[in-house]
């Protein structure tokens, strides 16, 4: 699809950046016009996205401006207080846009799983973007500046799948706190909503067995696994004004797996 330029006076904050989803989501956004902040805690991830956008240093600028890279653990509130600051002291604004991509997976089944491998995913997938969407909306709150903020769940949350308790429920609490954050901060012109993508090729469905995977594609009616666009492309019309009467939703991304 062409781009529009439809984010010229965007500045994005990607977490997980430095991969996959956000990275794609990161070229959709400065193809759009977008300064993007591009974190994740692989520096040299985030830098590379960078360097991809055609980022600070490089020959090319970006239409609108700039763009960076931020090294942060969403997991922690500290290292996420501190990137909020970095990121408003670079660009001299907050971000209009926020798009929480940081993820992982620890997969066991539940008979098996550690209390590691459950608190880990829990402090990554679901706790992260709390302290990212607080973080981001305090500064905007007290800017009065409208954004919108896209979390990314997955459609393991709303369906659960084996060998993913801590997963699942990490994803299904993202779409509550996306639901509770846009009742919040609606009347503040903050819209927030969940993206739920289904298997997207990228490496964290590499640990898949392919076993599990072949068993699945023949489950998606369109029959193939989606790309990382895919996803963007949906994320880029939810920070966009095209989606300004929308919030609080959740938009899956599946090829019509689980609809
Ligand atoms: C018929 C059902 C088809 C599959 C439906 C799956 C729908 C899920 C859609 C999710 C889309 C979104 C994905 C996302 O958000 C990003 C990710 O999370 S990518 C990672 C996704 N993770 C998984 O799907 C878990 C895959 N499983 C494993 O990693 C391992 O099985 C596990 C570590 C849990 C256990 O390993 P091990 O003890 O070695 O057991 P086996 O691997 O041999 O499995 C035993 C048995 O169970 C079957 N099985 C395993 N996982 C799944 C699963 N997710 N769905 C269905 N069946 C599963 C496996 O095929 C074996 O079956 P046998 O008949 O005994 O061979
Ligand atoms: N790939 C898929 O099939 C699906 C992925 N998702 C979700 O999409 C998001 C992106 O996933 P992918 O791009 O597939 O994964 P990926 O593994 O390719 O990228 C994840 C990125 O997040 C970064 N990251 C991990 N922990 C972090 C932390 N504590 N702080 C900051 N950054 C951190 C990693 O360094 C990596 O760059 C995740 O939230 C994932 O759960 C949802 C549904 C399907």
């Amino acid at each position: 699809m062409a781009s529009q330029l439809r984010l010229c006076s965007a500045l994005a904050l990607v977490t997980g950046a430095g991969s996959g989803i956000g990275r794609a989501v990161s070229v959709r956004l400065a193809r759009e016009g977008a300064a993007v902040a591009a974190c994740d805690l692989d520096e040299a991830a985030a830098s590379e996205t960078v360097r991809l956008l055609g980022g600070r240093g490089s020959e090319e600028v970006a239409p609108c401006g700039g763009h960076a890279a931020f090294q942060a653990d969403v997991s922690e509130a500290g290292a996420v207080r501190r990137l909020l600051e970095q990121v408003q002291a670079c660009f001299s604004r907050p971000p209009s846009v926020v798009v929480s991509c940081a993820g992982i997976t620890r997969d066991e089944f539940l008979l098996h799983m550690s209390e590691d491998d459950w608190d880990k995913v829990i402090a990554v997938n679901l706790k992260g973007i709390f302290l990212v969407t607080q973080a981001a909306a305090q500064l905007l709150v007290s800017s009065g500046c409208h954004a919108s903020i896209i979390n990314i769940s997955s459609i393991t949350g709303k369906v659960g799948n084996m060998g993913q308790t801590n997963y699942a429920a990490s994803k299904a609490g993202v779409i509550g706190l996306t639901q509770t954050a846009a009742r919040e901060l609606g009347r503040h012109g903050i819209r927030c909503n969940s993206v739920l993508p289904g298997f997207i090729t990228t490496p964290m469905t590499q640990k898949v067995p392919q076993k599990v995977l072949d068993k699945v594609t023949g489950m998606i009616p369109m029959g193939h696994l989606g790309d990382p666009e895919d996803v963007a492309d949906v994320v880029a019309f939810l920070a966009s004004e095209d989606s300004g009467y929308i919030t609080g939703a959740s938009v899956e991304v599946t090829g019509g797996l689980f609809m």
